[in-house]
């Protein structure tokens, strides 16, 4: 039998939760989720959360637009989610695998963005080194917003802030240590918003 081992996919996964601060929070998660294009990731959703996985590009582009799509109801909306690569525990997603590159969505309104985030380089050595790279670059990209126990703060248009999380998901991994955790935490149309 084929021993299963983590690092083997390039399978890209997201698990998260949308939490809007308002009475119509089934209309603004449903929403999200059927107005965003999810035809290139697998995708399942339960009473707590939704998996989607595969390409990361798609995993991160499909991300995005469901937020913006929560966002732009005006609401304020909380997303909490953990990013993960390198240790596929299934293969149904893998069919999605072979799904070309082009974006499936596209709307490029701004939406200012607070966010924290943590990096968890799994079985690396270096982590401490991996993740001080990562606030340095967020750092020259200017969406560094703070620093705090067991998180960095990223805050910006959503648009920076998630090609910032993406490129640092990308660099935190190697093919030596591919096995890569990171959790994001965001706020966005909060009333506390002191950064916009
Ligand atoms: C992204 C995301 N997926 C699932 C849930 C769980 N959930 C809570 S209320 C609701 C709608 C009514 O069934 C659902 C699916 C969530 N909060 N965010």
């Amino acid at each position: 039998m084929e021993q299963q081992h983590c690092g083997t996919s390039p399978i890209v996964g997201f698990r998260f939760s949308l939490h809007p601060m308002s009475d119509r929070f089934i209309d603004i998660i449903k929403g999200a989720l059927h107005e965003t294009d999810t035809s290139r990731v697998w995708m399942h959703t339960d009473d707590v959360s939704t998996v989607i996985r595969g390409k990361q590009p798609h995993v991160f582009n499909v991300a995005k637009a469901l937020t913006l799509h929560a966002a732009k109801t005006g609401e304020h909306v909380a997303l909490s989610g953990t990013f993960s690569a390198g240790c596929p525990g299934d293969t149904e997603g893998d069919v999605y695998l072979k799904a070309d590159d082009e974006l499936q969505n596209t709307d490029d309104r701004n939406q200012y963005v607070s966010s924290q985030f943590a990096l968890y380089p799994m079985n690396n050595p270096d982590y401490m080194a991996i993740i001080y790279r990562e606030v340095d670059r967020a750092k020259a990209r200017g969406v560094f917003n703070d620093s705090m126990h067991y998180a960095s703060g990223i805050h910006g248009d959503i648009h920076d802030v998630f090609a910032f999380y993406e490129k640092a998901f990308t660099h935190a991994r190697s093919s030596r240590f591919p096995h890569l955790v990171m959790t994001v935490s965001m706020s966005l149309n909060s009333p506390s918003h002191g950064g916009q």
